[in-house]
């Protein structure tokens, strides 16, 4: 990393880009690939929780760990969070929490906030709107991407699109969700790149049930912490409470995870690892079958 801004990174920002830089998406100098890569990542407790029920916003990376999620946001031209996410947390998405890019160049750009949004429920208040950012290169002006599907309000997406949202509209899969591959084909038409899908649990449990949508990149902070019941990372609430790990597709095609490796960031752990679909030959940054 050549820094050049005016006071070095910090070490925990040293150590973040040091840990992630051989796993990143390719520069834009490079082609331009046929999806976005894509890399998940979430930060849960050690008994797997993202979020406890209530819908309030939970801390579970520590300041440290945070550094290292915000580098990961510095390094992809767009961060994806599903609706409810957005709803309940009415979220950032900066970059606020390093200073440099991953190749020294001082000031981290924020990444192109992604919504999946069936029904067009954001807010048009939400904070994401109101958050100036440049993103070079990408088309979308830097403007928050809003992915809904035909089932939407058109008053709704008026003035989600006078609040400053692109919305675009997408196919829809059996659950008349945003279909996800379609998802990741339109942000590339939009001169996206890259995408770092950040949850909630039913977004993390959609990708890693998508047999077709091959995960470049998997980042998941471990917290020291017991939360007993919530929201679990991979699938979301169920009913009478608490919440469980959602069923998989088949067992052969669950992502085996390769290359895995571990940092300890504060009192958090974070891995990394790749993913491969054995018995669908996904692999590397490409959707099949698209
Ligand atoms: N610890 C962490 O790292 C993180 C924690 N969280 C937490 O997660 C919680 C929310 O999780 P959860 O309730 O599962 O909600 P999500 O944020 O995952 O949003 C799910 C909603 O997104 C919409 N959606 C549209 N298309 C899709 C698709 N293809 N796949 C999945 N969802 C789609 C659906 O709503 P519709 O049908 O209306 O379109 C769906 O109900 C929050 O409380 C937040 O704090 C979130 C991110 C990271
Ligand atoms: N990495 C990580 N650790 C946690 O403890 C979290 N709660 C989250 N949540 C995600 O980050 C969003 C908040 O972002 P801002 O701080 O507002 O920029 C939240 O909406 C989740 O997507 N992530």
């Amino acid at each position: 990393m050549m820094q050049t801004g005016p006071h070095p990174p910090s070490p925990t920002e040293q150590a973040a880009y040091a840990f992630l830089s051989p796993h990143l998406p390719p520069p834009r100098s490079s082609a331009a690939p046929a999806v976005p890569f894509l890399t998940l990542t979430y930060a849960q407790s050690v008994d797997g929780f993202i979020a406890k029920r209530d819908g309030r916003p939970l801390a579970l990376s520590s300041p440290f760990s945070s550094v290292l999620t915000h580098a990961l946001r510095a390094s992809h031209d767009a961060i994806l969070i599903g609706v409810t996410t957005a709803v309940n947390d009415d979220p950032s998405l900066t970059t606020r929490c390093v200073a440099y890019d991953v190749t020294g160049a001082h000031g981290a750009q924020s990444p192109i906030p992604v919504i999946l949004d069936s029904g067009l429920r954001t807010p048009v208040t939400a904070k994401v709107l109101r958050i100036p950012r440049t993103r070079r290169g990408c088309d979308s002006n830097s403007k928050v991407v809003i992915l809904t599907t035909r089932d939407h309000d058109a008053e709704q997406k008026r003035a989600l699109e006078a609040a400053g949202a692109v919305v675009v509209v997408v196919a829809s899969d059996a659950h008349h969700r945003v279909d996800f591959p379609s998802a990741l084909h339109a942000l590339a038409h939009h001169g996206i790149r890259s995408v770092m899908v950040e949850g909630g649990a039913t977004v993390i449990g959609n990708v890693l049930q998508s047999a077709n949508v091959k995960i470049d990149l998997l980042v998941v902070t471990l917290a020291p912490v017991i939360l007993g019941r919530g929201v679990h990372a991979v699938g979301g609430a169920s009913a009478g409470g608490g919440s469980q790990p959602s069923e998989m597709v088949a067992e052969e095609e669950t992502p085996r995870l390769v290359d895995v490796q571990w940092k300890q960031f504060g009192p958090d752990m974070v891995m990394l690892a790749k993913t491969a679909r054995p018995s669908t030959g996904v692999e590397a940054n490409g959707a099949r079958g698209l």
